[in-house]
C-alpha cells in the first residue's frame, strides 16, 4: 500500500476494466445498449470517452456523450486531501434550449462516472434526469413513464460500503460497476501533478 494510504489507479487499469466490463455485462448488446451517455464531470469524462470506443467497436457508430458537472468533494486546506461537502452542486447540466435541445424520450441513457462512493452524486444525477424526462413527457402530452425511457449507470469503481442515498430499483437493474474496491481513497491518474510514472508504478505494483 502507498505511504499515504490511498489506492493508486493507473490509466491502463481504467482502460482494461472498461474493456472487460463491456464484455462481461454485454454493454452495447444484450446487457444494456445505450444510445446516449451522460458523463458526470470531471471524473466521468475520461471513462465515458473510453467506453464510447468499446461501444463503437460493437456497432461501428459513436454513442453521443453529453457532459454534466456535479461536485460534492472539496479540497481541504493545506493539502490535507478532500472531504465531502454538505450537498451536491450542479455546475453544468443538459441543454434544453432550442435548437440544441437534448431529446431524452424513449432513449437508453447510461450515466457514467469514475467512482460510486457515498452514491450521493449518482442519486442526484439520476433524480435530475428522471425529472427532466418527466418534464419532456408532460410537454409531449404523455403520461409519466409512457415514453419508456431507460436509465442505467456505469461506474469504473464502486466502493463496498453502505450508501448514503439509494438509486431507484429500475436503475439498479441496469447498474454496472467494472470493479469493487474497499472503502479507501482512490488516487486517479488525472489528479496526479507530480510524477505520473511513479504514480503508475504504485498502481501496478503486485
Ligand atoms: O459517490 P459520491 O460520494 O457522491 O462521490 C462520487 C463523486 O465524487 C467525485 O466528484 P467530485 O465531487 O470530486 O467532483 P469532480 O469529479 O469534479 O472532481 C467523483 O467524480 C464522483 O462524481
Ligand atoms: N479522487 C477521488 N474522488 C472521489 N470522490 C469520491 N470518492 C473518491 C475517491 O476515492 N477518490
Amino acid at each position: 500500500m502507498a505511504a499515504d494510504g490511498k489506492l493508486h489507479i493507473s490509466y491502463n487499469q481504467i482502460h482494461q476494466l472498461i474493456e472487460g466490463s463491456v464484455r462481461q455485462f454485454g454493454l452495447g448488446d444484450d446487457g444494456f445498449s445505450p444510445d446516449l451517455i451522460v458523463a458526470i464531470g470531471g471524473g466521468g469524462f475520461i471513462p465515458a470517452r473510453i467506453l464510447r470506443s468499446f461501444l463503437k467497436a460493437k456497432h461501428g457508430r459513436n454513442v453521443p456523450i453529453q457532459a454534466v458537472g456535479l461536485t460534492l468533494y472539496e479540497e481541504l486546506p493545506g493539502g490535507a486531501g478532500e472531504a465531502a461537502g454538505a450537498h451536491v452542486t450542479k455546475t453544468q447540466w443538459l441543454d434544453f434550449g432550442s435548437p440544441t435541445r437534448v431529446a431524452l424520450l424513449g432513449r437508453r441513457i447510461l450515466v457514467v462516472d469514475e467512482v460510486d462512493d457515498s452514491r450521493k452524486t449518482l442519486a442526484y444525477a439520476v433524480a435530475e434526469l428522471r425529472s427532466d424526462v418527466e418534464a419532456q413527457e408532460r410537454l409531449a402530452g404523455m403520461a409519466p413513464g409512457a415514453s419508456a425511457t431507460e436509465i442505467g449507470v456505469f461506474v469504473v469503481y464502486n466502493k463496498d460500503k453502505p450508501k448514503a442515498e439509494p438509486l431507484p430499483p429500475p436503475v439498479m437493474r441496469r447498474y454496472f460497476a467494472a470493479a469493487t474496491t474497499p472503502d479507501r481513497w482512490l488516487a486517479f491518474p488525472w489528479d496526479c501533478t507530480s510524477d505520473i510514472a511513479a504514480h503508475t508504478a504504485l498502481a501496478e505494483q503486485p
